[in-house]
């Protein structure tokens, strides 16, 4: 599996990971069990005591992950390499040495989940990776300004020159603004029971998202929302149509056999169902009508 990219140093970011071949997308390129974890809230104290439970050779392993202080000794350095390095795995956070090596971009060409079926991190191309590029996962979620992903980001100690963040930085971050707004707007509605309007707020955000090019998560939650707002809405074929996009970018962020397929699945089939059961009685409200009308004419 790892030799569909090589680790070696990127430019002005440390060691990176780039495709030693093209990778189509929705590729499982990583599939790693975490070294160790610890419960969030972590506390130090916890690192430095899961570290300690290490063997010599898992020690060194993790020794030789980044770290932002080169000079850091002990448990400073212990604790260091953690922040930098670790990833959320569900309710713990995990070192994945492997994972670790991955840097990030604002608009990432991977994705990085926590599968707890296999327990183990995944790594998934999202769109298709030429050869000798590098493949970068987000830190950070998407629906957030330039200014408030450079802040987050600054706990790891770089700041960002991706073209979101560089060259394309006026128009990303308008487009990024409107999509917290769009966000907001749509858990709102989601609490509202009355029979809505048309999805407009997750139509919005899924053509937004796709101008910035975020292809992954976010754009399967999107698809999700614009499911669910459209069936509100009375549309069921249009929401079949939304949810079956949902589960073509799931099946490409997080693999077949991941809890949030399944949930993807049913959700979809549960709209199938509810459609063909309104199909059936508009077929049957019209054969009674037949009935009626032809009643009449004799
Ligand atoms: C999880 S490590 C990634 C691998 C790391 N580059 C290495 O050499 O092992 C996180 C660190 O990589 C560097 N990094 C990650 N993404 C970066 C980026 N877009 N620009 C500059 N540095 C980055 C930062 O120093 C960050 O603290």
């Amino acid at each position: 599996m790892t030799s569909l990219y090589t680790v070696r140093p990127a430019p002005g970011e440390g060691l990176g990971c780039f495709s030693a071949t093209l990778i189509p997308a929705g590729t499982l390129i990583l599939s790693e069990i975490p070294l160790f974890n610890v419960r969030e809230p972590r506390t130090n104290a916890a690192v430095v005591s899961a570290f300690s439970k290490l063997t010599g050779v898992e020690q060194e392993q993790y020794l030789s992950l980044y770290a932002q202080n080169s000079e850091a000794e002990g448990d400073a350095k212990v604790i260091d390499i953690f922040n930098s390095n670790a990833w959320q795995t569900g309710s713990r956070t995990s070192i994945c040495p492997l994972a670790a090596r991955f840097n990030h971009a604002c608009v990432p060409n991977a994705s990085f989940t926590w599968n707890s079926r296999w327990c183990r991190i995944t790594v998934h191309t999202i769109v298709e990776i030429p050869t000798g590029t590098q493949i970068t996962l987000s830190y950070e979620r998407p629906y957030q300004t330039i200014k408030s992903r450079h802040e987050k980001l600054s706990a790891y100690g770089f700041v960002c020159s991706c073209p979101a963040c560089g060259t394309g930085a006026v128009a990303s971050d308008i487009r990024r603004a409107r999509m917290v707004v769009l966000d907001a707007k749509i858990r709102f509605e989601r609490r509202q029971l009355w029979r809505s309007p048309w999805p407009s707020a997750a139509l919005e955000l899924i053509k937004l998202l796709k101008e910035e090019g975020l292809v992954g998560e976010a754009m399967g939650l999107a698809h999700h929302d614009a499911a669910i707002g459209w069936k509100r809405h009375g549309r069921l074929d249009l929401a079949v149509k939304f949810a079956i996009k949902e589960l073509e970018l799931c099946i490409m962020c997080f693999g077949l056999d991941s809890m949030a397929v399944d949930s993807s699945v049913t959700f979809l089939q549960e709209l199938k169902c509810q459609l063909a059961k309104e199909v059936q009685s508009r077929i049957e409200k019209q054969a009674q009508e037949a009935d009626l009308i032809s009643q009449g004419e004799h």
